[in-house]
């Protein structure tokens, strides 16, 4: 898509393993495409083992695709020259799961918000200092903070002070990954605000990626729900969360939601356990746990089929042709 700085084509990792004394593939994402656009939000939702952190590193360029590409601002990553990829670095900066090991405990708070800044060498001592205080407040911490050591500060606070890390080079993209699941309730509400101020402030696009629809409905524009390393719905948050087309949405959506007195004898959340990526159902990915499954999910894999919401479900009840049989 034209205009997007991020984009996936076909993207698939599958990782050699030892399983039960052989060598086996785990197919751990499968042929996802996606495209961020500037400012936008795209929310990557799925249960444990889906594939989220896979498909965040395979964005970042911290790991390689065994098939298909990124793209960055529509060049391939694989072929992007030096410079470009020194931008890339620049542009689209992580924040991860856990700020007590993605902050090293030896650095002074200013020098870890600085690390990303060595991509901008123009940069000098005085604005580097700047920049630290800007970030450090725009986070609600204080200039002073600099100073001190990451155990001084609560976990919330460490969280704050890897997303001042993130925003201080500037970046076009912020690629979140579970950001607030390792803090207390107490704390998420207070980050995620943060977030969304910053979002709208700078004009970041973010991907946000959670395993909590609840979550992702409150950060993100567009969402697309990963099952067993795939794609299996995607369109606007609003219809993700209020009109979802897939069963596996729908189930994850009980499973979210407190029930609505009003809506409609709820689904039921998601039944059993998932698959083994090592051993993925034949057909749709979902057919095993699928209270609607007929025939032909067990041995077709469906397609993404426009669903009713303006997005897309990789699911056989959207296919118009088996809507005109019957
Ligand atoms: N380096 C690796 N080597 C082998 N298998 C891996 C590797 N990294 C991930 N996997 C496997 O790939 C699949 C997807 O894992 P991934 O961590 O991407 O999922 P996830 O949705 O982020 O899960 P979680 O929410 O639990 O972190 C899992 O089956 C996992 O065991």
């Amino acid at each position: 898509m034209s205009g997007a700085i991020l984009s996936a084509r076909g993207l698939s990792r599958v990782f050699k393993v030892k399983h039960n004394g052989r060598q086996q593939d785990l197919h751990a994402v499968s042929e996802v495409d996606i495209d961020l656009l500037p400012g936008r939000t795209l929310g990557v939702v799925g249960e444990s083992g889906c594939g989220k952190t896979t498909l965040n590193r395979l964005l970042l360029l911290l790991d390689t695709p065994t098939a298909g590409e990124v793209q960055f601002q529509g060049e391939a990553s694989a072929t992007l020259p030096p410079q470009a990829r020194r931008e890339f670095r620049r542009a689209v900066q992580p924040v991860f799961q856990n700020p007590f090991s993605s902050l090293d405990p030896r650095m002074r708070v200013g020098r870890i918000i600085a690390e990303p800044l060595s991509t901008i060498p123009e940069l000098t001592r005085q604005q580097i200092e700047d920049r630290i205080g800007e970030v450090l407040e725009a986070v609600g911490l204080r200039r002073e903070d600099a100073r001190r050591f990451p155990n001084e500060f609560s976990g919330g606070q460490r969280q704050r002070i890897a997303i001042a890390r993130a925003i201080a080079s500037r970046p076009r993209v912020l690629m979140l990954d579970e950001p607030v699941s390792s803090q207390d309730i107490s704390i998420r509400a207070q980050i995620l605000n943060i977030l969304k101020d910053l979002q709208e402030e700078y004009g970041l696009g973010c991907v946000f990626i959670s395993h909590d629809l609840a979550t992702v409905r409150f950060m993100a524009d567009d969402v697309i729900v990963m099952y067993l390393g795939r794609i299996i719905e995607r369109g606007s948050a609003e219809a993700i969360c209020t009109t979802p087309s897939h069963p596996y949405t729908r189930a994850l959506l009980a499973a979210a939601l407190p029930p609505d007195p009003d809506a409609p004898p709820p689904d039921l959340p998601p039944q059993g356990e998932i698959p083994s990526p090592l051993d993925p159902p034949s057909g749709c990915p979902y057919h095993t746990r699928c209270p609607l499954r007929f025939d032909r999910c067990d041995s077709v894999r469906p397609t993404m089929f426009a669903a009713p919401h303006g997005g897309g479900a990789a699911c056989h009840l959207l296919d118009p042709e088996l809507r005109r049989e019957h």
